[in-house]
């Protein structure tokens, strides 16, 4: 079975006004939430697939994929999907799966934040399982090269060309100190300037200030546009991962297409979230329709 734009046009068409609401009043109060709700998105997609594994809590008999290392202290925004959730189940109880709700809510997200419009391919089921171990390998590290980058993408059947499009998903939010301090400090592929201003807030100590936040892209951290791209083209990635796309490699000219166009930006990263989100999705009988995003029926 495929995914597809009509899955709910019978069972609850209000689901896409529902979603849209909550997400936009979560964005109202706090603009970071839009990308805390796309990051979910991807860390939900690379394991397992798209099929809310993420979202599901520990508990004394299950491990889940929270406490791992690329997710822990790092990834926000729970109470966003619960109220989702409970706004969806009163509407149309049971139908709605919450792997749905986070590619609705990430499409949501980036809309308010400025970014492309698309139809959210939907039919998705929730997982019963999640996978710790598959939160710890198959999420790329911040201290990733371009070739590492390249084969954990590849592992989940996206292009390079997908990866350095999705990436332009870091033009919004923040990151922790614990995350950038190497590149500020020992890297060489960055701007003097701005590695001294991201010093000043990230002490060069681990475990000092690791939890110091500081926006992903300089300039205009709650709005979706192609800056990203141009502050690589500055040497101004925060994130080693970051430059990475732009040192000289085999991604430096798609990374100057886009701050030429931002349209062609996109459109390529239109077409990396819906292939992102076709990753091994639960379909037909398979897996849950969660009540509660959080556990399993
Ligand atoms: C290419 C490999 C990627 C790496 C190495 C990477 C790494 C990171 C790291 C380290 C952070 C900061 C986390 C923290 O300090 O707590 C972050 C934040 C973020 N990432 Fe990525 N990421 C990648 C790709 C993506 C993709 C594909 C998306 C979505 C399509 C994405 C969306 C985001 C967003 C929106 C944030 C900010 C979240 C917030 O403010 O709450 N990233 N990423
Ligand atoms: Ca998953």
């Amino acid at each position: 079975q495929q995914l597809s734009t009509g899955f709910y046009s019978y069972s609850c068409p209000g689901v896409y006004g529902a979603v849209k609401s909550v997400v936009e009043s979560a964005i109202a109060k706090e603009k970071r939430m839009g990308a805390s709700i796309v990051r979910l998105f991807f860390h939900d997609c690379f394991v397992q697939g798209c099929d809310a594994s993420l979202l599901l809590d520990d508990t004394s008999s299950f491990q889940g994929e929270k406490m791992a290392t690329p997710n822990n202290g790092s990834v926000r925004g729970f109470e966003v999907i619960d109220a989702i959730k409970s706004a969806v189940e009163k509407l149309c109880p049971g139908v709605v799966s919450c792997a749905d709700i986070l590619a609705i809510a990430a499409r949501d997200s980036v809309v308010t934040l400025g970014g492309p419009n698309w139809d959210v391919k939907v039919g998705r089921r929730d997982s019963t399982t999640a996978s710790f171990s598959g939160a710890n390998n198959n999420i790329p590290p911040p201290s990733s090269g371009l070739a590492n980058l390249t084969s954990l993408f590849a592992a989940q059947g996206l292009s390079q060309k997908d990866m350095v499009a999705l990436s332009g998903a870091h033009t919004i939010g923040q990151a922790r100190c614990t995350n950038f301090r190497a590149h500020i400090y020992n890297d060489t592929d960055i701007d003097g300037g701005f590695a001294s201003t991201r010093q000043s807030g990230c002490p060069s100590t681990s475990g000092q200030g690791d939890n110091n936040l500081a926006p992903l892209d300089l300039q205009t951290p709650t709005v979706f546009e192609n800056n990203y791209y141009k502050n690589l083209l500055a040497k101004k990635g925060l994130l080693h991962s970051d430059q990475e796309l732009f040192n000289g490699g085999a991604t430096d000219a798609q990374v100057q297409s886009y701050v030429s166009s931002q349209s062609a930006f996109f459109a390529d990263f239109v077409t990396g979230m819906v292939k992102m989100g076709d990753v091994t999705p639960l379909t037909g009988s398979a897996g849950q329709i969660r009540k509660n995003c959080r556990r399993i029926n």
